[in-house]
């Protein structure tokens, strides 16, 4: 497509459809604007732009062109079928971002979303995938479903070529907004998390009888407040299912968002978490959760409550299935089985 073609003044001429691209010798582009940003890198130290789009070549300019490589540079015909790479990143970014996304300002071929909150990243990875499929333009996005904070990357939209078909972007564009018509939200997007507030009774008789001090209320707690929550409540249990039921249905009666029972989850005789819960009356949406850490996991609704029991691991590992679980209940999603079956590719992390 990019023939190399010498011009009538000798020097080389790339045609991309109807645009041209002429290069320029540097000694002879004193006064040429410049068609792209030109990029520097000093390993260890500095990679940005050294020259912006539209700078006017000088005469000192010359020796800092070549220190970077440049013994040419293009001067550009842009046909009007056609988009600067920058111009189709911003276009992208345009049509691809939504609720609570900034944009930053098109650079090197590249635009890049950024969360304005702490939230869960909402990414279709549909729409990723078709995209990256045209050719020519590149969408990259950090995985749906993770947590990311005010500032953090989301996505970044780059035109692979300095000259882009306009017809590719507005496929971008046709592909985005079929996805809002048909989803009601956008391809890309951080949802807000809501404040809970959560309940939290754990459960062992080790604990309760005060032979070891409890653990799990400080790294639960720590844990819901990284994600702007609160444990309002902790109470303790023995491992007897009659009392968890009781102190189940009391969280339940005080109102709480969410609740949450420690300890007791696993294959011991004195293990009477997930029958407890049960019997409380909750719908278990699923006992064992195919991640590591965090396999005995249970979650589940009372009377539209989402409730989980918690393992072990929780208390002393940072990031476990209740970590994956936790940032989406808060968005307010509604988990099911299904979700939480597609965990376990990626969801070995330690154990
Ligand atoms: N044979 C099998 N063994 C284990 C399995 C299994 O499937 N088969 N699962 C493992 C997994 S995974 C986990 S996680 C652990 C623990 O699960 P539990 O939720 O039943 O935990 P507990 O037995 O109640 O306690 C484990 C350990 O942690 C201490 N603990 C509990 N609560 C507190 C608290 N609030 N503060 C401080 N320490 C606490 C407790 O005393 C125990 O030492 O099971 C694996 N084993
Ligand atoms: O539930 Mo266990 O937590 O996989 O360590």
């Amino acid at each position: 497509m990019t023939k190399p073609n010498p011009s009538a003044s000798g020097a080389e001429e790339k045609r991309i459809g109807d645009s041209v691209l002429r290069e320029v010798k540097v000694e002879d582009a004193v006064g040429l604007i410049l068609a792209h940003d030109l990029t520097q890198i000093l390993p260890g130290t500095f990679k940005g732009r050294l020259f912006r789009k539209g700078h006017k070549v000088t005469e000192e300019d010359i020796p800092k062109l070549k220190d970077i490589g440049k013994e040419h540079l293009y001067a550009m015909e842009l046909a009007p079928t056609d988009l600067h790479e920058d111009d189709a990143a911003l276009r992208m970014a345009l049509a691809l971002g939504g609720q609570n996304l900034s944009r930053g300002e098109p650079h090197e071929g590249k635009v890049t979303l950024k969360s304005t909150i702490t939230g869960l990243a909402s990414i279709s990875k549909e729409v990723v995938d078709r995209i990256n499929s045209l050719g020519e333009i590149a969408l990259a996005t950090v995985t749906s479903g993770r947590v990311v904070r005010e500032g953090d990357h989301v996505a970044a939209t780059r035109a692979i070529p300095l000259i882009v078909p306009e017809a590719k972007v507005a496929e971008v564009e046709r592909i985005a907004s079929e996805y809002r018509s048909r989803e009601g939200s956008d391809p890309i997007a951080v949802k807000p998390l809501r404040k809970m507030r959560a309940a939290l009774l754990s459960t062992g008789t080790e604990v309760f009888s005060g032979r070891i001090q409890d653990k799990f209320g400080p790294a639960v707690s720590r844990k819901l407040e990284e994600l702007g929550s609160e444990l309002a409540e902790q109470r303790f249990a023995p491992d007897d299912r009659q009392i968890i039921v009781n102190e189940i249905i009391y969280f339940l009666n005080q109102g709480y968002d969410m609740i949450l029972v420690s300890g007791g989850m696993s294959v011991d005789p004195d293990d009477r978490t997930p029958g407890a819960i049960a019997a409380a009356g909750a719908d278990i949406v699923s006992y064992g959760t195919p991640m590591l850490p965090g396999s005995m996991l249970l979650f589940g609704y009372l009377r539209g409550v989402p409730i989980f029991g918690l393992p072990g691991c929780v208390m002393h590992d940072p990031y476990t299935s209740f970590d994956v679980l936790l940032p989406r209940v808060l968005a307010g999603e509604k988990i099911e089985r299904e979700e939480i079956a597609r965990m376990g590719y990626g969801g070995l992390h330690r154990c």
